[in-house]
């Protein structure tokens, strides 16, 4: 592809010993070498030098504008003290973590009509002395971590049938694995890997299976060509049994009755084998998906106890259709449901099979071609994109959850034409209950109880806020339309400091340690589904939908003085 580098930085990165796939498995605790900083997906730091006691103190260390508007919401990775962030308009940035001083700046050379839908990009992964970056026009792209020039590219899906591109790519196993969007034009979704040095394709796995194949009898004849279920979200990874997590979206077109059965593997878990991207294991959480519920969020592994109280290593996943399922993995694929449970207000699944968690649908309430129907949750559902967390000290899984709203929705036959939008309706709107006291919230559940410990409710917007946790006792997150960046007390959610930033917080949170020090980073930069979300809220309760554009990477400290004081 070629893209455009410029180095301000002369002197650039002199010190950048490679990454190995231990640092992977295993990270510094000052790191933050991934998407969710380790392979279980737990979004969790044990830095713990800013802590309750102290947050109140945390103020900015540096800023750096990105020079673009949409949706920032890719976290600031970190290793050997460099930061990568991505933005939209394709850009890269290599950051000196501690002081802002911008290393290079990479600019992919889309040439390509790429597809116009969700402008965003959620980050990059790294091993050896490389970056990998997903861009837009579905290219992936190795840069030269220290000079961010281009040591290889490889085209991954035709843009001229809609794939595109927003994930973070995901390292394991010596390979880059990534996913595709595209489920509203129907794509054939999969998630394929590439070998890390040559960027030469490993395998790739469609999660569309064709007729011959398992589950491929879940579809009427031709339809799988057209299925969608992309997947656009990172995976997790197990290094012991080797299996990825990665998740499946919506079904194409959207109105079920257009392609009778269960559709397999839309909406759903799937547990990859990492060598060869067999598919070992999957759960399907919305069969016959007909509400573009999109399950690609994949889920977090922690240990958890199963029916007989035994504990077990599980999956728990807050997904789209408003229900937290609680799952265990087996090391050879296999996944057993556990519990599901409600975690907002909906009214299309009506019961969930306590032998196999089957769901069953209120049929007055799912999508058909020729009719209207109205649902809750929303088509964004419960959550959308935006990543729970975990923290192993407090037991307690952290979900950015959306309340109270609903869509309607007229469904239509549609015919299939290569590039163009494969979703069947006449018409889409978004509706707030009427006697809806709030949207967005963050909630804590106990994985063990299966019971909400706490809840931080938001009466006047909607929350889009991935989530941290720290070994400080803290959880981090934004996603609401009054631009404010949260720390909240882990154990009880207790507001301790807050800071309206320049713009609406959608940015994935991550935190970080160089030469002693632990600073919190997150980018500022409204966009994408948050902004016609809110827009609907806003109209709603009659409040100003105004949050302003424009992409910032922010780091925070807690001055020296500050942190002795506190200890
Ligand atoms: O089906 C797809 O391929 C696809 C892709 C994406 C994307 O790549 O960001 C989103 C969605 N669907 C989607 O349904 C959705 O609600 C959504 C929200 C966002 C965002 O970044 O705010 N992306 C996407
Ligand atoms: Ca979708």
């Amino acid at each position: 592809m070629l893209g455009a580098v410029y180095a301000q930085d002369s002197f650039g990165i002199t010190d950048y010993p490679p990454i190995t796939e231990d640092q992977l498995v295993n990270p510094a605790p000052g790191d933050w070498p991934m998407y969710r900083r380790t392979y279980d997906g737990q979004g969790y730091s044990p830095l713990d030098q800013i802590n309750k006691d102290n947050v109140a103190q945390l103020v900015p260390a540096w800023s750096y504008s990105t020079g673009v508007v949409e949706g920032h919401e890719s976290p600031p990775v970190v290793v050997n003290g460099v930061m990568f962030v991505t933005t939209p308009e394709h850009h890269v940035f290599a950051l000196n973590a501690a002081t802002g001083q911008l290393y290079w700046k990479y600019t992919a050379d889309i040439t390509e009509n790429t597809n116009p839908s969700h402008p965003t990009n959620r980050g990059v992964a790294v091993l050896g002395d490389k970056v990998f970056y997903a861009a837009h026009d579905a290219t992936l792209v190795a840069l030269d971590a220290k000079t961010g020039e281009e040591v290889w590219s490889t085209e991954v899906a035709n843009v001229d049938e809609a794939y595109y591109m927003t994930l973070a790519p995901l390292v394991a196993d010596g390979k880059v694995l990534i996913g595709v969007s595209g489920g509203e034009y129907g794509i054939r979704g999969f998630v394929a890997a590439y070998d890390a040095e040559t960027g030469e394709e490993a395998w790739k796995t469609y999660t569309i299976p064709a007729p011959d194949e398992p589950g491929g009898d879940t579809w009427p004849a031709g339809a799988y060509v057209t299925g969608a279920g992309s997947t656009w979200s990172t995976g997790n990874y197990d290094p012991e049994s080797k299996l990825v997590y990665w998740g499946v979206g919506n079904a194409g077109p959207w109105m079920g009755d257009q392609r009778p059965g269960d559709n397999l593997y839309t909406a759903s878990t799937i547990a990859l084998d990492v060598e060869t991207g067999e598919i070992k294991g999957h759960f399907q959480y919305s069969h016959n998906e007909s509400f573009d519920w999109d399950e690609v969020t994949a889920p977090i592994l922690v240990d958890l106890p199963n029916k007989d109280g035994e504990t077990v290593k599980g999956l728990v996943n807050p997904t789209r259709s408003g229900i937290l399922w609680a799952l265990e993995r087996t090391s050879e694929g296999p996944i057993n449901f556990i519990w599901g449970e409600k975690y907002v207000p909906g009214d299309v699944i009506t019961d969930i099979d306590a032998e196999t968690g089957r769901v069953s649908y209120d049929e007055s309430k799912k999508p058909s071609t020729g009719t209207t129907k109205t649902y809750c949750p929303s088509v964004h559902g419960g959550r959308d994109w935006p990543s729970t967390a975990y923290s192993p000290d407090t037991g307690l899984l952290y979900i950015p959850a959306n309340a109270n709203m609903c869509t309607e929705l007229t469904g239509a036959e549609v015919e299939y034409e290569a590039g163009q939008p494969f979703i069947g309706f006449d018409s889409l709107e978004f509706q707030v209950t009427d006697d809806a006291e709030y949207i967005g919230s963050v909630q804590a559940w106990d994985v063990a109880t299966g019971e909400m410990k706490w809840e931080h409710k938001f009466p006047r917007s909607g929350n889009w806020g991935p989530i941290l946790a720290t070994g400080g006792g803290l959880i981090f997150s934004g996603g609401t339309n009054d631009r404010m960046f949260r720390a909240y007390d882990a154990e009880n959610g207790d507001v301790l400091w807050e800071q309206k930033l320049n713009s609406g917080v959608i940015g994935t949170p991550s935190t970080f340690e160089v030469d002693g020090k632990q600073y919190v980073a997150v980018q500022a930069g409204y966009g994408v589904d948050a902004v016609f979300n809110n827009t609907v809220i806003a109209e709603h309760f009659g409040i100003s939908s105004d949050v302003p554009q424009g992409g910032v990477v922010w780091v925070f400290e807690v001055k020296d003085g500050a942190v002795a004081s506190a200890e």
